[in-house]
């Protein structure tokens, strides 16, 4: 379990957490947790999310067991550095489909004073880095990896297997677009696909 630093409400001091993880892996849960304690200590807490992203809800973050907080849409990087102005804590889901520039906005948030908690796929369907996420694992004090269930084995899954053959990077879906996987079983299904 994660627990809170307070050092930002007296000091000012800030820093930047990143929680990655495949798909269903539990990341917008711990993401909405740790934003909802630091609402109970009645911090300020300004809360982020790609405009592409509306899967759920158009102003939510939502999980996929249906916890939900609320968000403001964002088109990129640089709105969340003019929006987040006199906060204690920003929080932003999805990170992924951020442009690259949301590494140095959240390193310039930290460097405010503010607590900067990011989550987003590490991996893509591929098994490439996705997105602004290796340069912010990079800068983050503290990085926390989730995984979610294996869909064939049961094992610990840190794989999102695309089902349906489309090869873009970006294509929003659940459970009928993707399933969690282990390492052995997406190289098996990979190998398979590659053979054919
Ligand atoms: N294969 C799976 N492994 C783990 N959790 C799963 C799986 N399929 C569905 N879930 C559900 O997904 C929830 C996590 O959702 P969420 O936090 O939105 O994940 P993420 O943001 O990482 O995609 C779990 O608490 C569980 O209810
Ligand atoms: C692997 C992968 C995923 N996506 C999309 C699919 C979902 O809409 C989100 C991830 O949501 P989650 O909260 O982590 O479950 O990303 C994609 O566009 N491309 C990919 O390669
Ligand atoms: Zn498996």
């Amino acid at each position: 379990m994660f627990l809170e630093n307070d050092i930002n409400r007296a000091g000012r001091q800030g820093w930047i957490e990143v929680i990655v993880g495949s798909m269903f892996s539990g990341k917008t849960e711990e993401l909405i947790r740790r934003l909802n304690r630091a609402k109970i200590a009645r911090q300020k807490v300004e809360i982020f999310k790609p405009h592409i992203d509306v899967r759920y809800s158009e102003d939510e973050v939502v999980s996929h067991n249906s916890n939900s907080i609320r968000s403001t849409p964002v088109e990129t990087s640089a709105n969340i550095l003019l929006l987040a102005s006199n906060v204690d804590v920003v929080g932003i889901d999805e990170a992924q489909f951020f442009d690259e520039g949301l590494s140095e906005v959240c390193n310039e948030l930290a460097n405010q004073g503010v607590r900067v908690i990011v989550a987003g796929l590490d991996m893509d369907f591929r098994g490439n880095p996705f997105g602004p996420i290796p340069s912010l694992m990079a800068r983050a004090e503290y990085v926390t990896k989730v995984h979610a269930v294996c869909m064939r084995c049961g094992s610990l899954a840190n794989y999102s297997h695309r089902l349906s053959e489309a090869d873009k990077l970006v294509v929003l879906g659940e459970k009928e677009e993707y399933e969690p996987l282990c390492r052995a079983c997406y190289t098996k299904i990979y190998n398979e696909t590659e053979t054919k």
